[in-house]
């Protein structure tokens, strides 16, 4: 079969932070306008994406693997990484669909790794087997106080009248968030080609306009008009 001519790559972008800085929010907004010009685009999430990566995410999320340790847990995530780049991830790429993740490897590395102790090298090599290739092009890493974060969340949950129970990592004390978005910080640093942080201590649609000025620019094939 003749490729298309000027066909351009599909894209792989991933969203990292902390609990509750607003990524979901912002995978589907990037989607929303990925949509106005023409891009067709998934939106998936880590832990999860498959049917089989699901699986992994409930046990995990419930707690129920909390007693094995980080290391354990970072080879629950990597296999539930595998089979979502193999069943969901590269076979979208390869089609010409792009891929929005919310979370993704720099999470194994931000919780496990850096934040829950894990070898380096136990990390590497998980990250180097289930990528199988599949580097981000592009990952937006959120940043914001985790206390304002966490009053964030409380709020919606007030004003939605439901119970904030606080799933495995959410119920950790703030000290080990603050931890945290250090690690996320410095793992940005350590990847500026790819990594991009923003401040996502603005309203919904500061934040979207911010994310879109640096996927636009990084992407040619965005610079255009509205098409759809
Ligand atoms: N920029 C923002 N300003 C204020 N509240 C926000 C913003 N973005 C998201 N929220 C709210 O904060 C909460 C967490 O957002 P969410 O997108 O689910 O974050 P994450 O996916 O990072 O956990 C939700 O209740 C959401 O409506
Ligand atoms: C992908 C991934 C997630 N996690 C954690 C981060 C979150 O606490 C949790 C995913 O839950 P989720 O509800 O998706 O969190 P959030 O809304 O903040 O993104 O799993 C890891 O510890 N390691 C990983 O590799």
């Amino acid at each position: 079969m003749l490729e298309a001519p000027n066909r351009r790559p599909a894209r792989f972008i991933t969203f990292e932070g902390g609990e509750g800085v607003g990524k979901s929010t912002q995978v589907r907004r990037l989607l929303n306008n990925l949509g106005h010009h023409a891009i067709e685009a998934v939106r998936t999430r880590e832990p999860g994406g498959t049917p089989k990566a699901e699986a992994i995410r409930s046990f995990i999320l419930q707690g129920r693997s909390e007693a094995w340790g980080a290391g354990s847990e970072a080879v629950l995530f990597a296999a539930a990484r595998l089979d979502h780049v193999n069943q969901l991830i590269a076979p979208n790429l390869a089609k010409g669909t792009w891929v929005i993740s919310d979370r993704f490897c720099d999470s194994t590395r931000a919780y496990q790794g850096l934040t829950g102790g894990v070898d380096d090298r136990l990390i590497d090599a998980l990250e180097n087997l289930a990528l199988d290739g599949h580097t981000p092009d592009l990952t937006i890493v959120l940043d914001m106080d985790p206390e304002v974060a966490f009053r964030r969340v409380e709020q919606r949950a007030v004003e939605d009248g439901l119970q904030l129970t606080g799933d495995r990592f959410e119920k950790e004390e703030l000290g080990w968030h603050q931890r945290l978005r250090e690690n996320f910080l410095d793992i940005a640093g350590r990847n500026a080609d790819r990594c991009v942080v923003i401040s996502a201590e603005q309203d919904e649609e500061k934040l979207e306009a911010a994310i879109w000025d640096v996927v636009s620019k990084r992407f040619p094939e965005l610079q255009g008009p509205i098409v759809a």
